[in-house]
């Protein structure tokens, strides 16, 4: 591990750090090293993988539009198609036979059918923006008790597929958010006394639910999880999703090459070692954000710009001194080489390749883009420049509360936490990455502060805050975190305040999943990277700090999508 000495030692230009003032936080180093330096992936093989889902695909497609399933046969066979992370394949197919579907629907036809039908119904219909009314699971509940039905507690794959769809609540829908509480107590009630695969998927869902689970890993282990159901359709989405993870992998390896590459040009390990140089964890979630073959671009950036992000949130977590930040904030604020001049030694290169690497992406921006996009794109270069500068000043009033020991009022804090959240900063770099999709009026719906933004955005906040703030408080000066803003504000205890910011994360939820219901404000490709990196949030911060330890989750899904041949 990385010790104060260390830091002097491994680069002259870091002055001896015996000032007491600095908030050291003694990171735990990367956990892979220069490992994925080596990947070398085959152009040829990679061609071949993609080529290799072409007939599974027409097929497929072939299935979808056919006329020979029912509503109840196609909407399980999207269901299969979405948890497999396939549906983007068949967009304009799908679109138009659930709307068809969705006109025709007739309440009463769920009159006779049971909990897992109608979960499953529920799922689909929300997943892709269709409002089924919750009113469809009325009936499992007794009016008169105010209970749900006894013999709803024995259909497990019922309650599980209705626990699902509690997931996909919106405010207001209190039937649902009784459902959650339910159904979440009678499957932990039950889990040890399952068996096979039944057992494994209750198990999952009741740590991940797939709803607020990473697409990617979700897709895989949904493939081994219900490989029997999957069978229902021969084996014709085994054979397409098999090929789609092959060719992922081998695309997924290519890409996280280039970016270790990058890392190990940048020098973050010499330049910045006191902070936390996570290339690949922050691959991970580039590729939580789009995983679609198409955004390649997208999460190489997005996961350049969430490392920059990373090191300069240490540099003013847990190294610089507040004289220090004063100094990076205002060169940040002028954007200019000659205002390095300013800065202490160690923050030179930084501060250089802060502009240098927004200066390449307005050139590969411009090399790459066709028509509108360049437009839209030089924009989004702008505005992400300007939301760096804002992020910065956000930093700065983080480390000047944490320097006074003030706590500020809960709504003060919120309102930079927005800030610190860093989403804009993601966001645009979305807008960036997407330059093939991206049109003026996406740029501008991102700048108009829409609600389902700010939701993201301050779920990560609170999220963070809840599962970080006893880590924080460890090192020389106290972090200041929206539990302390919270107690200080209302006047109540640790445990109440954290209760109370729990509930606001599923009010938060229920913002982002209304925002996706048609007519949503945007496209479904602009909402995508905005969700997901809601469900990214959660489940990196949904026990612990995943981020910062992440010797289980992370690396566990790191191992499965990148290093793990596909079974
Ligand atoms: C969301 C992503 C991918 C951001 C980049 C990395 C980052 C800043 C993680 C949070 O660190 P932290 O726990 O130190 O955050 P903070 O200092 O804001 O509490
Ligand atoms: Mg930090």
């Amino acid at each position: 591990m990385a010790t104060r000495e260390s830091y002097s030692t491994l680069n002259g230009n870091i002055k001896a750090t015996t000032d007491p003032m600095r908030p050291l936080a003694n990171f735990p180093p990367s956990i892979w090293g220069d490992r994925f330096l080596s990947l070398s992936v085959d152009t040829y093989e990679l061609k071949a993988c993609a080529k290799a889902i072409e007939a599974p695909k027409e097929e497929l497609r072939r299935l979808i539009i056919s006329q020979n399933l029912d509503s109840n046969e196609k909407l399980c066979l999207f269901n299969y198609v979405y948890r497999l992370g396939l549906t983007y394949l068949f967009v304009e197919e799908v679109q138009g036979q659930l709307d068809k579907l969705f006109k025709e629907l007739n309440m009463k036809d769920y009159d006779n059918a049971d909990l897992y039908t109608i979960s499953t119904n529920f799922q689909v219909f929300r997943q892709h923006g269709y409002k089924l009314s919750c009113d469809v699971f009325n009936k499992f509940k007794d009016y008169r008790s105010c209970k749900f039905h006894e013999y709803t507690v024995t259909d497990v794959r019922g309650l599980l597929s209705f626990y699902e769809s509690t997931q996909l609540r919106i405010r207001g829908e209190s039937i649902l958010d009784e459902a959650m509480e339910f159904t979440k107590a009678q499957l932990t009630g039950v889990v040890d006394t399952l068996q096979g695969n039944l057992a494994k998927q209750v198990k999952h869902a009741l740590v991940s639910p797939f709803h607020r689970g990473m697409k990617m890993v979700e897709a895989r282990l949904y493939f081994s999880l219900y490989e029997e159901e999957l069978s229902t359709y021969d084996s014709l989405i085994t054979k397409l999703a098999k090929a789609h993870f092959n060719y992922l992998r081998l695309l997924q390896r290519q890409e996280l090459q280039i970016l270790t590459k990058w890392g190990k040009d940048m020098e973050f390990q010499v330049i910045t070692p006191y902070a936390r140089n996570r290339i690949p964890d922050l691959y991970l979630w580039g590729l939580g954000l789009y995983y679609e073959p198409p955004y390649s671009q997208a999460r190489i950036i997005t996961s350049k710009i969430a490392q920059l992000v990373c090191v300069l949130d240490d540099t003013y977590d847990a190294y610089a001194t507040i004289e220090e930040l004063r100094l990076l904030t205002d060169a940040i604020n002028r954007w200019e080489i000659s205002a390095m001049e300013q800065l202490p030694e160690y923050l030179k290169p930084l501060y250089k390749i802060l502009l240098n690497e927004h200066t390449e992406l307005e050139k590969q921006l411009s090399k790459n883009g066709r028509g509108n996009s360049v437009t839209a794109s030089k924009q989004a270069v702008v505005y992400h420049s300007s939301h760096f500068q804002e992020l910065a000043r956000g930093y700065l009033k983080e480390a000047e509360w944490r320097h006074r020991g003030q706590v500020p009022s809960f709504q003060e804090y919120m309102k930079n936490g927005l800030i610190t959240s860093t989403y804009n900063v993601l966001f645009k770099s979305s807008v960036m990455g997407m330059s093939e999709i991206v049109t003026q009026e996406a740029l501008d719906w991102y700048e108009s502060h829409p609600k389902i933004l700010e939701a993201t955005g301050l779920l990560g906040r609170l999220y963070n805050d809840i599962t970080t703030f006893q880590f924080e408080a460890k090192r020389a000066q106290k972090q200041v975190t929206s539990v302390d803003a919270y107690m200080n504000t209302f006047g109540v205890p640790e445990i109440v305040a954290v209760d109370e910011l729990k509930n606001m994360l599923q009010d938060f939820w229920k913002d982002i999943n209304e925002g996706c219901l048609k007519p949503t404000e945007v496209s479904i490709e602009i909402l995508a990277p905005v969700v997901n990196l809601a469900r990214m949030t959660d489940v990196v911060y949904r026990y612990t700090d995943r981020f910062t330890f992440p010797e289980k989750t992370i690396e566990e899904y790191i191992t499965l999508l990148i290093i793990d041949p596909i079974p």
